[in-house]
């Protein structure tokens, strides 16, 4: 049986990722920091996938194992040696922090395992395993560096099934959605991966789905956290918060359908597609999930500023991006650390200088001074 090991354990490694390697026969080892999940994982070997549906059907995933990437280095570096694949879901920002186990353990891969080794960093970020791959090999040696080319496969990839947060303390399973997609850029043959989608160019694919269903949950999340509404399908019930997410979406789309020469009815139809997923109450994902760490999601290649400066680039509305990134620059949430930082930053630098460090945003730019007319109509009136 081929081996898959996945970094982290969480909503998209287990309810997703991990899921599709077991469903493809693969045995799964899943490395995480959390303890109660691995030790989970290694007595009960199992877990459901539930579907987010009247029926609520469940998935059963079989050959799960963990380990514990700081307790457990030598099993981690000795499972890197024989795995097929290596695949992360466990955020953008903690990237840095795995790289240099996975060096060691490739470092060691390569001195005795000929076989390739494929890697695909499964965020939500573009070039997400580029990131990793220049994070990993900065903890290489120079004699493994000079081999690892065709030794080690570094894939990008676009992940989306919205997988919330799971309420249900000390169990395994979890609650997603039936709908999936997962394209990973590959130029030649890779092992194949039930559900896996290989494309020759991921750019078209990863930016309509972060500029649409990224950028959509964004702009619910936000004016829905301004609005006191606990979850995605409890804002959208809001008609004005509904309005501005087609508005928005219309912005992006706008850039999309013109930057990679889209079908415009095609592109309409992906768009209420994903409203309607956005919809679903079974889900209950709350604003506060699809808000977090909104320092990432305001950072100038991310889902609401990049969009709004290549519409700016192509003479194309922002209008209603600039409200988003104002209403994002509001998100106040105690128990999200970025959020925290985010609003003292604001409180001691300013607007303008948060709009640069954080946005990459030139100080007297036009979308600057737009974002922060929104920012004060906010703070006066919360309907807008
Ligand atoms: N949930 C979704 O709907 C969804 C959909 C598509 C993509 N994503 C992306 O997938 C990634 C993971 O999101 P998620 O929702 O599964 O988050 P999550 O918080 O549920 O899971 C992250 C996991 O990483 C683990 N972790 C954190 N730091 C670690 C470290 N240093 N070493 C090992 N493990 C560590 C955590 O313990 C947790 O189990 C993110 O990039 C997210 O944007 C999420
Ligand atoms: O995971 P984040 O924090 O980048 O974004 C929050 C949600 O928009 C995201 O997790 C979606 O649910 C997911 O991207 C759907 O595919």
């Amino acid at each position: 049986m081929n081996l898959a090991v996945h970094f982290g354990a969480g909503n998209i490694g287990r309810g997703f990722i991990g899921a599709l390697f077991s469903q493809s026969d693969y045995q799964v080892i899943f490395v995480d920091i959390a303890d109660d999940i691995i030790q989970q994982l290694n007595s009960k070997k199992r877990y459901n996938v539930k579907l987010a549906t009247d029926g609520q059907e469940n998935i059963t995933i079989e050959n799960v194992s963990g380990l514990n990437n700081m307790k457990q280095e030598e099993q981690v570096i000795e499972a890197i040696g024989r795995t097929t694949y290596l695949t992360t879901a466990i955020g953008p920002n903690i990237l840095p922090h795995i790289a240099p186990l996975i060096a060691k353990g490739i470092t060691e891969r390569v001195k005795t395992n000929s076989e390739r080794l494929y890697v695909i960093a499964c965020e939500n970020q573009i070039s997400a395993t580029d990131f990793l791959k220049d994070y990993i090999v900065e903890n290489l040696d120079e004699e493994t560096k000079k081999v690892i080319d065709g030794k080690v496969l570094f894939l990008n990839s676009a992940v989306d099934r919205i997988v919330p947060m799971q309420h249900n303390q000390g169990s395994l399973d979890v609650l997603v959605e039936p709908y999936y997609e997962w394209v990973v850029e590959a130029r030649e043959e890779i092992p194949s991966v039930e559900g896996m989608k290989i494309v020759s160019d991921l750019a078209p694919y990863i930016e309509r789905k972060l500029f649409t269903v990224n950028t959509g949950h964004a702009v619910i999340a936000y004016l829905g956290y301004l609005k006191n509404k606990a979850t995605i399908h409890e804002a959208l019930n809001d008609n004005t918060i509904l309005e501005q997410v087609h508005a928005t979406l219309a912005e992006t789309g706008a850039y999309l359908i013109k930057r990679y020469n889209l079908d415009a009815t095609e592109h309409q139809q992906y768009i209420e597609k994903i409203i309607e997923r956005f919809k679903n109450a079974h889900l209950n994902d709350v604003v506060t999930r699809v808000g977090r760490s909104p320092i990432r999601k305001l950072g100038p290649n991310d889902r609401l500023v990049r969009p709004a400066l290549e519409a700016a680039k192509v003479n194309l509305s922002y209008v209603n991006l600039a409200k988003a990134i104002a209403s994002a620059l509001h998100f106040n949430d105690e128990n999200d650390p970025e959020a925290v930082k985010l609003q003292i930053m604001i409180k001691e630098k300013g607007l303008q200088a948060v709009l640069n460090e954080v946005c990459g945003l030139d100080k007297n730019s036009e979308i600057t001074q737009k974002i922060i007319r929104n920012y004060k109509a906010i703070s006066v009136k919360e309907d807008f």
